[in-house]
């Protein structure tokens, strides 16, 4: 059976800035996540992994190359359609969570589905299960950041997506509970077979991922260390 596609980046240049103040955030990178493969991307400050989710999420148009999500090429698309791909094709996941202040656990997860039509929505009480939140009436400020995670990451598939881009998402939390997200979500990618690109510092929770690439001044490649 052929493997089945969540992300393709073929030969992406982004340059930021104009005249004669230009960065090149991405120098000709390509990069192929499959659906259910978790990967990683690290390297230093400024290097382009910012630029790099932002241009797979549809949030920037890149100079050249292309972007596909499954079988929708994102380059070429209207300003509404791309809006479109984001809010049901890809979920991202943020370094604290990014919850509203005054919603419910359940309700975070809930809001995706209010804001337009989505083919395959989940159950928000199976998927809290799922990611181990027991305590789905608190607000935020009664979660620890671990649960908050959680929760973000709840929210995140509840378009069941194709692509999840996740930024930092262990920057607020202790060691142990950095473990535990990141092998959460190296589970949710593989079970719910969507594509997972995660950014991080964080050298210590690599183990749970596939492939491990480096991002220096915007070049991409395969980690091998
Ligand atoms: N809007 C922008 N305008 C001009 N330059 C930008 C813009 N956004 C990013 N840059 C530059 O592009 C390069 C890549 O930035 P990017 O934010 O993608 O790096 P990063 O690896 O995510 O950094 P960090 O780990 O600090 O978040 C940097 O040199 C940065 O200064």
């Amino acid at each position: 059976m052929a493997t089945r596609t969540g992300l393709e980046i073929a030969g992406v240049t982004l340059v930021h800035g104009d005249g004669e103040s230009t960065v090149t955030a991405l120098d000709d990178v390509s990069l192929t996540v499959a659906a259910g493969e978790f990967v990683a991307v690290v390297g230093p400050s400024g290097s382009g992994k910012s630029s790099l989710l932002a241009v797979a999420g549809g949030l920037i148009t890149p100079d050249s190359g292309r972007v596909r999500i499954g079988d929708t090429d994102l380059t070429g698309l209207s300003a509404r359609r791309l809006a479109e791909v984001r809010r049901t094709r890809i979920g991202f996941v943020f370094r604290s969570g990014n919850l509203l202040p005054s919603l419910t656990a359940v309700d975070q997860l809930r809001l995706p589905l209010t804001l337009g039509r989505v083919a395959r929505p989940r159950d928000p009480m199976e998927l809290l299960a799922d990611v181990g939140m027991t305590h789905r009436a608190h607000r935020p400020d009664k979660l620890s950041g671990g649960e908050r995670q959680r929760v973000g990451i709840a929210r995140a598939l509840m378009t069941s997506p194709d692509l999840l881009l996740v930024d930092e998402p262990t920057a607020a939390l202790d060691r142990h509970r950095s473990q535990e997200v990141v092998a959460l979500l190296a589970h949710e990618a593989h079970a719910n077979g969507v594509a997972t690109v995660m950014v991080t510092h964080d050298h210590d929770v690599l183990s749970h991922c596939g492939t491990v690439y480096r991002m220096m001044d915007g070049i991409l490649e395969v980690a091998t260390d």
